[in-house]
């Protein structure tokens, strides 16, 4: 999640194991049995669409565009509403012989479809292939890891992920090699059929190489979850609460820019066959578009974790969708066969990356799958918000496959009037369009949802990671360097976080800053910054105390903040101070309301009362994961520190929540960098909400008063 921690989390090195894995013998022909499956299954996806294209090729391109996107949304379907279903078949089932079963199967399916040649039974046999792929796929991501020790189990389970989906790029280029020799040799009607001999020949192939394995064990249990299930309840496993405290920071903005991301892709695929058919390509021209999305993926996929490493990946994760939806706009708008296939190539790419930072950024720097210095972690901690996302993107393709065609349809052949000339547009190019707009508004939007750099010019920003540092902010300039006698109201800035993330260390250091610079602070704290409230913290954090309700501890910490704000914090603010408080209330909607989860809206109501509506001007939250925080303690444990570590989590992910529900007033900070560039963040931000500079003519004398500091 945060910046610096999660770049470096998945960074260049080897998987731990991959070496030990390839010198498995039945792993390595189980693997490659999937591979050459995985490669059939990619291949059917355009030998089928291309086949609902040559079948509809006396109809109006909009016809055409509805036949392939029904090819698409047939093959997606089983992919969203059956794993389940597979999964309890699959587990009833002996390995090998679900393998078998899928692939032979799609051998005969398959080959049937130019036999029959007719649309109906081509969207039949799609759906089934679906079916029959669904099957294939949870076997084929569960089986291979029972082949070897345990320590290797987690590398295993990538490694087939990889032997399912990295023949796409290589589908696709077939496909495009097969179209050539297909539209050289065969009538107009027949030019699909060759591909599909090919893809029913290759799960021919897989079928005898599955037969030649030995027998598959059956260890490796097999839980699927249902995607719309998981779309559903969230990331964190839980139905999504306002302000998504699932457990997974941010997860709501990470979703809207997968959400963007797979906008951008599904419509290439959806409208890409009839798209390069009217930009005079035919097949061929449509793998070559395929290629290059799909090898863009991969090489993004590759690039992600590697790239800009000292820039914040939730800004880079905004930033990828966006130059995948204004790739999608250019290929929107150029009519050119070469420049719309390489430009597809940087769509896939952006879409990689963006993959790949948010799976990153969900799954935490700590579970990062192949991240190098946790050997064996298991994939079971990530997979929930993996699932997730894999969720996100399925519908998205679907809604995207099952909408776009009929809106070509609707657009249909426009001539656009532009007063010195004319604009000759297709409906395909229009509905790629528009998604790209609507792509580029999600880009956009979880940009600013999810940016943890919050007031730090993106340019600057940008510029510093390509020189491969991270961007700090200069010291404040002799311009900015004036002082400040007094004012009419003051300044209020509250310090959050959880446990040891560092609130007291860096309110102490900004105070020295504004104290340095002439302004009249207050440093303050909750709970206990005034006799009653000192009384009040005894009761609240002794461990003696126990049995007090979730209520009571609420209204404590209420009565305590209420009696702050009105003898501390509202007179000093009123004399025109910079009032620096740890902790004011969001530390009670944090605790209190997702830590105690208790509702979230009454903690803020009663609290919104104690303190008479006082929101702080500026709240700087300090990002730690729990236990690093809890690590950084060295008193012995308080009654609120001791409690469960799932307490903390939530926490932490309130805390996250409340920030991403007001971005305009957090800046929120990974609390594990080092203190003195946390502390010129800070004071960069500060700088932003002080009051106004006073006449020069003060600043001669406010400026020899002797500096205090603290
Ligand atoms: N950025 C940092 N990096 C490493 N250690 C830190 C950092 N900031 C604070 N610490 C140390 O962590 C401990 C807890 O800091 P503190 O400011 O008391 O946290 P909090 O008030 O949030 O509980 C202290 O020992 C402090 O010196
Ligand atoms: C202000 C506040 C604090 N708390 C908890 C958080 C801390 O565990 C404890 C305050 O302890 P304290 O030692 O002051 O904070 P820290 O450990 O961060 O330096 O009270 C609440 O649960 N609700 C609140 O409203």
């Amino acid at each position: 999640m945060t910046r610096t921690g999660a770049t470096r989390s998945h960074s260049a090195a080897p998987s731990p194991g991959v070496s030990s894995l390839s010198s498995i013998r039945p792993f390595q022909r189980l693997w490659i049995a999937l591979s050459v499956s995985g490669l059939g299954q990619w291949l059917s996806v355009p030998a089928l669409t291309a086949m609902a294209a040559v079948l509809t090729r006396d109809e109006d391109a909009a016809a055409r565009a509805q036949a392939v996107g029904g090819v698409l949304v047939v093959m997606l379907l089983p992919a969203v509403l059956l794993p389940p279903l597979a999964g309890m078949v699959a587990a009833r089932l002996d390995r090998r012989l679900a393998l078998l079963i899928a692939d032979a199967l799609r051998v005969v399916v398959i080959v049937t479809v130019p036999l029959v040649d007719a649309l109906p039974w081509t969207l039949a046999a799609a759906f089934l292939v679906a079916c029959l792929t669904v099957l294939w796929a949870t076997v084929a991501t569960t089986a291979p890891p029972a082949l070897v020790p345990e320590d290797l189990r987690p590398s295993a389970r990538r490694s087939s992920v990889r032997a399912v989906c990295a023949p796409a790029p290589v589908a696709a280029l077939l496909f495009a090699f097969v179209a050539l020799i297909a539209d050289g040799t065969f009538g107009v009607a027949d030019r699909a059929d060759l591909a599909l001999y090919v893809t029913s020949a290759v799960f021919l192939a897989a079928t005898g190489a599955v037969a030649a394995l030995g027998e598959l064990p059956g260890t490796e249990p097999i839980a699927v979850q249902a995607p719309l299930k998981v779309l559903f309840q969230g990331p964190g496993g839980r139905a999504a609460e306002p302000g998504d405290a699932s457990g997974a920071p941010g997860a709501r903005g990470i979703g809207l820019a997968i959400t963007g991301a797979s906008l951008a892709v599904a419509a290439v695929v959806a409208v890409a066959r009839v798209y390069t058919g009217q930009l005079g390509g035919g097949d061929a021209g449509y793998g070559a578009v395929l290629t290059g999305l799909t090898a863009g993926l991969g090489f993004g996929l590759f690039l992600g974790p590697r790239i800009l490493v000292p820039f914040s990946r939730r800004r880079l994760l905004g930033l990828a969708v966006a130059a995948a939806a204004l790739a999608l706009v250019v290929v929107s708008l150029v009519q050119n066969l070469v420049v719309v296939a390489f430009v597809t190539a940087f769509l896939g790419a952006a879409a990689g990356i963006a993959w790949s930072t948010a799976t990153a950024a969900l799954t935490g720097p700590d579970q990062q799958p192949g991240r190098p210095g946790t050997p064996g972690t298991p994939d079971a901690p990530a997979g929930r918000p993996v699932a997730f996302l894999r969720s996100v993107a399925l519908v998205t393709a679907l809604v995207v496959s099952a909408a776009v065609p009929p809106l070509t349809g609707v657009i249909g052949s426009r001539r656009l009037d532009l007063g010195g000339g004319v604009y000759d547009f297709e409906g395909t190019g229009a509905a790629l369009l528009i998604t790209g707009l609507l792509a580029l508004l999600a880009g956009l939007v979880a940009f600013r949802r999810l940016d943890d750099r919050h007031g730090v010019p993106l340019v600057a920003d940008l510029r510093a990671a390509l020189q491969g540092r991270v961007y700090t902010p200069p010291e404040p300039g002799a311009a900015d360097d004036r002082m400040v006698a007094r004012r009419e109201r003051g300044v209020f800035i509250a310090f959050e976080g959880g446990e040891g993330a560092g609130k007291t260390t860096q309110a102490r250091l900004a105070a020295i800053w504004l104290r340095d610079h002439g302004y009249d602070v207050i440093t303050t704290q909750e709970p206990g910054a005034t006799k009653i409230g000192m009384r009040l913290r005894a009761m609240l954090l002794d461990r003696d105390t126990t049995g007090l309700s979730d209520r009571a501890e609420t209204l404590l910490y209420a009565a305590d903040r209420a009696d702050h704000v009105a003898n501390v914090v509202r007179p000093a603010m009123e004399r025109g101070g910079i009032v620096v408080s740890d902790r004011y209330i969001d530390s009670s909607l944090a605790y209190q309301g997702f830590g105690r989860e208790q509702p979230v809206e009454d903690i803020a109501r009663v609290n919104a009362w104690a303190t008479g509506g006082l929101v702080p001007d500026l709240t700087v939250l300090l990002e730690i994961p729990p236990h690093a925080g809890l690590r950084r303690l060295s008193a012995p444990a308080d009654r609120m520190e001791s409690e469960p570590r799932e307490f903390h989590e939530r926490v932490h992910a309130g805390f996250r929540a409340l920030a991403e529900a007001d971005p305009g007033r957090y800046l929120v900070l990974d609390a594990s960098r080092p203190q003195s560039e946390l502390s010129r963040e800070i004071q960069y931000r500060i700088r932003e909400i002080l009051p106004d500079p006073i006449p020069a003519g003060t600043e001669d004398v406010t400026s020899t008063f002797p500096i205090i500091t603290d």
